[in-house]
């Protein structure tokens, strides 16, 4: 409450008692949500400048104050790919996945788990909180194995087999590691990259280990922090909602593609698991994980069974 007395006008009055109203409204939501787990996937091209990093931070630090855990993955694509450029390594990507050399996978090590980690936890601790940065690595947390993908040849018709070098896919998340942070009321931030059987270091999509973590903390929901509106369609339009088949339809008819389709693919496989809804959204939109918790007016795609 505040304790100092400033007179106000009546248009000040009457914005503060919509302020009132508006953190009276969120009051369902906040019963509903309470004790569940929220993973958020923070999108490198969702990082933006300074000011957005300090909102996001604020967010999740309220998440967490209202009961609810939330679980941050992070990206990190854009950034890792101007540490490349630095470093005159080239890069290329193949369904939204880098092709991922020995050296490429040491640098995507440095820049996920080493600065963009500790920039997180930095500004969720400025705001308030108390963030762990980890990554996969750290208390086996993401186990994976290399990536097996097959690719038709549309000339040929003949399927490939795509060697993505150290690109990873999560085979074993150890939850523990996870609960035991958030239920000593830290706050996990993950780094994607995974461990092998013989200690290797996996580059994993940001969205893929997202997923993978959301099913093992059996999360109520995905939120998946990106650079555009949702999902658009051929027009350009935002789709607000769409179920498991229509998003399989949009993949195969090529209106999503490139980065957006670890994305989808991620949020199918959490909402036929046990996580109720997953919503791909614009976070470069300040609070627009708010609107989609607090309000009854959600944002971005919403991904249902
Ligand atoms: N149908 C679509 N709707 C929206 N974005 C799409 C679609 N198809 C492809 N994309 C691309 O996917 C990108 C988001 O994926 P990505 O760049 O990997 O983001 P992030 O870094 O947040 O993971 C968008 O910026 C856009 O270029
Ligand atoms: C295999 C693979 O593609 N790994 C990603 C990991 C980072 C990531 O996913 O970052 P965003 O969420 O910002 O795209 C990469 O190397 O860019």
């Amino acid at each position: 409450m505040s304790t100092s007395k400033t007179p106000n006008s009546i248009s000040d009055t009457k914005h503060w008692l919509r302020t009132a109203a508006t953190i009276s409204d969120a009051l369902p939501y906040l019963r509903r949500h309470s004790g569940s787990t929220f993973v958020i996937k923070y999108g490198g091209h969702a990082m933006g400048d300074e000011s957005l990093a300090e909102t996001f931070a604020r967010d999740i630090v309220l998440l967490k104050q209202v009961g609810i855990n939330p679980v941050v993955v992070h990206g990190g694509g854009p950034q890792i790919g101007q540490m490349l450029e630095r470093l005159k390594i080239t890069s290329s990507f193949v369904d939204g996945l880098r092709v991922t050399d020995k050296a490429t996978v040491e640098v995507v090590e440095m820049v996920l788990a080493g600065s963009i980690n500790k920039q997180i936890v930095g500004a969720i601790n400025a705001a308030g909180g108390t963030a762990i940065g980890i990554c996969g690595k750290d208390g086996n947390l993401i186990r994976a194995e290399k990536l097996r993908r097959t690719k038709r040849d549309p000339d040929s018709n003949i399927e490939r087999i795509l060697d993505l070098g150290f690109v990873g896919e999560p085979t074993e998340i150890n939850d523990k590691v996870i609960t035991t942070i958030a239920q000593s009321d830290m706050i996990p931030v993950i780094a994607p990259v995974g461990v092998g059987a013989k200690g290797e270091t996996f580059n994993i999509n940001a969205d893929t280990a997202a997923g993978a973590i959301a099913a093992a903390v059996q999360a109520r929901r995905l939120l998946m922090l990106t650079d555009v509106p949702g999902v658009l369609d051929k027009e350009g339009n935002l789709i607000s909602d769409m179920s498991v088949a229509e998003a399989r339809r949009y993949m195969a008819d090529g209106t999503i593609t490139g980065g957006m389709i670890p994305k989808v693919e991620t949020c199918i496989a959490a909402v036929e698991g046990s996580t109720e809804a997953a919503v791909i959204l614009d976070g470069r939109v300040a609070h627009g994980m708010m609107l989609e918790t607090f309000t009854h007016r959600g944002i971005g795609t919403l991904i249902h069974a």
